[in-house]
């Protein structure tokens, strides 16, 4: 009797040190070119070589522009540096890069999965810490540092010690127009942002077996907001229908048989986590965010600060500085707050099913005037699905900006970024001070909510354009 993430790691864990760490064999290592430059650097002056090339792809993504022009232009110097070192290291050592003309090309975790390239039971990392969102495929996949990327590199495994087991248990229907991202965002807020420190967390229950495999990644996704690193969804029979259109190679000669050995793939008895949390889907409502880290949220109908005491005299201090950033009073209603900017994309939310919910709303509804909103595809593949299927013509007819694929405004390196003071209605994840520009401000929800937000001009329910 164990949980899942207690019979992967014992299947990968080769060797214990006399510290208590384990040696874990990697299966699977994902590359981007922000955390990878000192990495191949120190590989290479160490004398040391990529040892399984095949184990190892490398994709361009925070750093390219999100414009037509990008192949033949990149104005910051510093971005179109990193790009031409990600190009050079993988021709260098042999390693598989999807560069800014792969039609694959996307941000890391979109493109991953849609590779067929996580397999459930199986070890994934990347240094970069949202990693967790290939667990929605039953892998253990988490974020990591420079110094262990070139690690892995060169051995194909790392140095862990093995975090303590929590299970977030989830039950109840979510409401309409209540997303896998109010879902996360209601639980950081009940959890913290340290909450899952130390621990390893797989969702369980029956709202997330009805979640769909996108909106399992959504939730994945956010789970390094709450501390822990890595986010977990045992594989079943969605998982399965999603790999079967996506596995390639000897994967996909040997799939019905991996799909048998899957079924044990699952934690026997909710027991055995070392820590429980028990959490209802169908009190979740629309949240968005009013402050300046990820669990500072409220519905809505809300007001700024949540009506919650702070705990303590730091958490006063925090909140006050974090409400100067944010140009926000204490118990102002987030309904009346005027936004600057809507941005739809990020690893959290650029997938298919984020466009089309953000376009149900946009459709046959304008972008409220002063208000730019910027629609970025997670990937090239999320970008040609939503071409075929029209949500594109949706967007540019409501005045979106439709843009190549890639991180974009979720952390703004690539030129698109927040102005100073700007207030954005961002489906991304982190809303630290600086996060999508220097002084901008950011608001985070869901797909739908930030369509709305556009339509609006102002933080809105997207319950307000359901029929
Ligand atoms: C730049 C990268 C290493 C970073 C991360 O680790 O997550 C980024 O993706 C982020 O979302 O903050
Ligand atoms: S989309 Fe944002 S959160 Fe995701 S990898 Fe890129 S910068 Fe990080």
């Amino acid at each position: 009797m164990t949980t899942l993430f207690d019979k992967i790691w014992a299947a990968h864990a080769v060797a214990r040190n006399e510290a208590g760490d384990d040696l874990v064999y990697i299966d699977r290592h994902l590359v981007q070119e922000v955390s990878s430059p000192q990495a191949f650097a120190s590989m290479k002056a160490s004398g040391h070589v990529l040892r399984s090339a095949a184990r190892h792809i490398a994709v361009q993504d925070h750093n390219v522009p999100t414009t037509a022009d990008r192949l033949t232009h990149i104005a910051s110097p510093e971005s179109a540096e990193q790009i031409a070192t990600l190009r050079r290291n993988t021709q260098a050592t042999g390693m598989r890069l999807l560069d800014l003309d792969h039609p694959l090309q996307g941000i890391v975790h979109v493109i991953a999965p849609e590779l067929g390239y996580v397999l459930p039971g199986s070890t994934v990392v990347c240094g970069d810490s949202h990693s967790a969102t290939l667990g929605a495929l039953g892998a253990l996949a988490w974020g990591i540092g420079t110094s262990e990327v070139a690690h892995v590199m060169s051995t194909q495994s790392l140095w862990m010690r093995k975090p303590r087991t929590l299970g977030i248990e989830i039950s109840g229907a979510l409401g309409p127009g209540v997303y896998a991202k109010d879902l996360a965002l209601a639980l950081i807020h009940h959890t913290g942002t340290s909450g899952g420190a130390g621990y390893g967390t797989e969702y369980v229950g029956p709202t997330v077996s009805g979640l769909s495999m996108e909106a399992r990644m959504t939730l994945c996704n956010m789970t390094i907001e709450a501390g822990s690193r890595f986010g977990l969804v045992a594989p079943d029979a969605t998982t399965v229908a999603y790999l079967r259109e996506r596995v390639q190679g000897a994967a996909r000669e040997h799939f019905e048989q991996a799909v048998q050995a899957w079924a044990a793939l699952r934690t026997d008895d909710p027991a055995d986590f070392d820590r429980r949390v028990v959490f209802d889907a169908a009190s979740v409502s629309p949240r968005v965010t009013w402050g300046t880290m990820p669990s500072d949220s409220a519905v809505f109908s809300g007001r700024v600060g949540d009506g919650a005491a702070p705990a303590d005299e730091a958490e006063r201090r925090r909140l006050e500085a974090s409400l100067a950033y944010m140009g926000l009073q204490s118990g102002q209603a987030l309904s009346s707050v005027p936004i600057d900017v809507v941005f739809i994309g990020s690893c959290t939310n650029g997938r298919l099913e984020d466009l089309r919910a953000a376009a149900a709303v946009a459709h046959g509804r304008r972008v409220a005037s002063g208000v730019r909103a910027l629609v970025v595809p997670g990937s090239g593949s999320v970008k040609r699905a939503a071409e075929a299927e029209g949500l594109a013509q949706v967007f540019l007819d409501a005045g979106f900006e439709w843009r190549e694929p890639g991180c974009s405004m979720c952390i703004g390196m690539n030129g698109d970024s927040l102005a100073p003071g700007q207030r954005s209605a961002s489906t991304s994840n982190r809303n630290f001070e600086n996060r999508q520009g220097q002084g901008g401000r950011t608001h985070l929800m869901s797909p739908a909510a930030a369509a709305a937000s556009a339509v609006r001009g102002k933080l809105t329910d997207p319950r307000e354009f359901l029929s």
